[in-house]
């Protein structure tokens, strides 16, 4: 059922950025794939900071290598999309602290052949629950994300219909984390999602996870 860690460095790729189309309103949440970024100019916070530990930065460096292969691609990360709201100032949830490391700190690798999205993960001090471990909404967060940013990037626009957690390990703020999702199959407009969360040395599985998606449009 999981993959294994080691898989991760040998697969497949694709070129493609995410875009919001123009009509998009807020009840109709929109994504489609293009070869053009709108948010030219945003910082992409997907890229390493001062705040990175050394684990976060190897990953990354290992991931950032597999896109020479042509099989992953980075995933560009800005802190908002176009313009749906006017006059108010959003953010994307998961990128609404202005400081560096104390939220989610992350970026994404997709693999198109694989129809996996993996995101490399240091939750920040401002995500605790627990004291000195992650809140479990958090984890429920960056498990959304991840798989929800794949599955859009696999179909197109998508809705979270259901999610399905198992908790196994507690997640210690400011470690390294591999979360890992993929989509497992599509039956008409929904779409079945696998996702766990592994320390970055792969020798802990923190959480496991099950996610339904249903298609938009
Ligand atoms: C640069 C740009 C960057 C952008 C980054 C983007 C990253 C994105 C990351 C995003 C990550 C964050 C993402 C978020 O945070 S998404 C936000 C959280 N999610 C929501 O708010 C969703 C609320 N729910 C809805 O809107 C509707 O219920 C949806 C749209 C989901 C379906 O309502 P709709 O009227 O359209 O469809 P339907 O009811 O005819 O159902 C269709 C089929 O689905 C089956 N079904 C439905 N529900 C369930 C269920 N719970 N369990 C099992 N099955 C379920 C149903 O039986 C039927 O099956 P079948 O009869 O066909 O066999």
């Amino acid at each position: 059922m999981l993959r294994s860690y080691s898989r991760l460095f040998q697969r497949y790729p694709t070129i493609f950025t995410l875009t919001r189309l123009p009509t998009a309103r807020l009840q109709t949440c929109h994504f489609s794939i293009s070869s053009t970024c709108p948010t030219e100019g945003l910082r992409d916070f997907g890229l390493p900071n001062a705040t990175w530990g050394p684990n976060l930065r190897n990953l990354y460096d290992k991931f950032l290598d597999l896109t020479n292969t042509g099989l992953w691609r980075r995933i560009p990360s800005h802190n908002t999309t176009v313009n749906h709201l006017e006059g108010i100032g959003k953010r994307m949830f998961l990128r609404n602290i202005d400081e560096d490391g104390v939220g989610f700190e992350y970026c994404m690798f997709y693999n198109k052949a694989e129809s996996r999205m993996v995101c490399l993960f240091q939750p920040g001090p401002y995500l605790e629950g627990p004291p000195g471990y992650a809140h479990g909404g958090s984890i429920a967060t960056i498990i959304d994300s991840t798989a929800g940013a794949g599955a859009v990037y696999t179909c197109g626009s998508v809705m979270t219909a259901n999610l399905n957690i198992n908790y196994l390990k507690p997640i210690p703020l400011g470690c390294t984390l591999l979360v890992d999702s993929y989509v497992e199959k599509i039956e008409g407009r929904k779409v079945y999602s696998r996702c766990h969360i592994q320390s970055h040395d792969a020798l802990i599985l923190h959480t496991e996870a099950m996610a339904l998606y249903i298609k938009l449009g």
